[in-house]
């Protein structure tokens, strides 16, 4: 993310000089706060979770640092054809940590039961709406998020997908894709009829067909009939990946919290982010916004007196007119945003492929190991090699593995890593 922000000419947004303050909020309300103040806050951690603290930055830093691999095969054009053998070529280890719930992954690791409960989980259950359930690779990815240091783009994320568009010079043709079929060529080699119903169209009128040599995917295949795909003349064997997908409301409410429900008096006692640390809590996580252009005063909370706050709610359902009321007791405004966010996680034996069939890619395969926008350009980036190589019989380019970099340099790459990937905030 940063080389392509670079490449593109976004700015970063202003970073802030700390994150805000934190709170923890289990089914018995909320038992855990950071303070203004660092140090207080770094004492109050050490007093709840020990030597954790501190191993945990560690073992982030470590994990970053094999990460890290994957831009140096990138650099040297190599590409993957598995996500298995991409976070293999990276670390032997990343492919036991799918395998493995998070719960395992961290006791192993030697992390208290505390630690897990509500750091690892508070953190599954804002970045991933899940727990420790799921697979022990993408709660690192998460643990990773929630380190300090993240940046966003000034003016808003959405740029990037913006910029990019532009800067390819690729013709965008806004509408959805309903089939593909692979048609044969006299070279035996598949050709692909794209069918897609252009945007704004009555589903009743004539779609849309376009012939390519080669396709690229990038969509969620989770089965779900809204975003099915047809795929015709393909041979009986050929099987399209189905990745359950996590069902997300994000509400952005303009208003004020209810603060008896986090046991407060005063606004200003309220954390600017809410964790959850219970799958029974109705919603996951609670935040305060800032506009994506400027960075508002102080913690950006507002006065009673002064004007609302924005503030986003992550829920797996839609919440009753009880629950909103239970967080927000004047509301101006509610806007409630449903999506597929990102996989339902689960330790697994088998990680797709980023190769559907011959000349048919398929980028989202690199979510079922973790879903971030890191992890979009890398799997992105991945496809495009793989489809150079093959296209150019750059056989020696594809799924060869490095000797890993000397590990002396790990630590100071890995913290060189954590700044590079750690560009998003949702
Ligand atoms: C393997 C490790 C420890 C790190 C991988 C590097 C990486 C991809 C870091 C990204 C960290 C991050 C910002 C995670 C956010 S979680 C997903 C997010 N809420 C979203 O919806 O995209």
């Amino acid at each position: 993310m940063v080389n392509l922000t670079k490449l593109l000419g976004l700015e970063r947004r202003n970073p802030k000089d700390d994150d805000g303050t934190m709170g923890l909020y289990s089914k018995d309300g909320l038992f855990f706060k950071t303070s203004i103040w660092k140090v207080v806050t770094i004492a109050k951690l050490f007093w709840r979770y020990g030597w954790d603290i501190k191993r945990i930055g560690e073992w982030v830093t470590t994990m970053m640092s094999s990460f890290s691999r994957i831009y140096e095969y990138q650099e040297k054009g190599m590409a993957f054809t598995t996500v298995e053998d991409m976070l293999k070529a990276m670390d032997e280890q990343f492919i036991n940590y799918t395998r493995i719930s998070a719960q395992t992954m961290f006791k192993d690791a030697g992390f208290s039961e505390i630690f897990i409960n509500e750091l690892v989980m508070s953190a599954m259950r804002v970045n991933y709406g899940q727990t420790t359930d799921t697979h022990g690779f993408v709660a690192a990815v998460s643990m990773a998020g929630v380190e300090s240091g993240l940046w966003s783009v000034k003016g808003g994320n959405k740029n990037v997908a913006e910029s990019l568009l532009k800067a390819s010079g690729a013709r965008l043709i806004q509408g959805k894709v309903t089939n593909i079929n692979m048609m044969k060529s006299a070279t035996g080699m598949p050709s692909y009829e794209v069918q897609y119903e252009k945007a704004g169209q009555q589903a009743d009128q004539e779609e849309s067909i376009a012939e390519y040599d080669l396709v690229i995917m990038a969509t969620p295949l989770d089965g779900n009939a809204k975003m099915k795909v047809v795929f015709e003349g393909f041979p009986s064997t050929f099987n399209i990946p189905n990745i359950p997908f996590h069902s997300l409301e994000a509400m952005f409410v303009c208003g004020h919290v209810n603060l008896s429900t986090f046991g407060m008096d005063q606004q200003d006692e309220l954390p600017d982010s809410i964790m959850t640390t219970n799958a029974e809590v109705f919603f996951n996580s609670i935040g305060l916004l800032e506009p994506v252009d400027e960075i508002s005063n102080k913690a950006g909370k507002p006065e009673e007196s002064e004007e609302y706050g924005v503030w986003k709610v992550f829920l797996n359902k839609v919440p009753t007119e009880a629950e909103v009321q239970a967080l927000f007791d004047t509301r101006k405004s509610v806007q409630l945003v449903n999506w597929l966010a990102y996989p339902q996680y689960q330790p697994t034996k088998e990680l797709p492929s980023f190769v559907l069939y011959d000349r048919l890619y398929f980028i989202n395969a690199i979510e079922a190991a973790a879903s971030a926008m890191e992890m979009s350009v890398i799997g992105a980036k991945n496809v495009a090699l793989l489809a150079y190589n093959q296209w150019y019989s750059h056989l020696d380019k594809i799924d060869e593995v490095l000797v890993p970099s000397d590990s002396s340099q790990d630590s100071a790459q890995g913290k060189q890593a954590q700044e590079s990937v750690k560009s998003e905030e949702l």
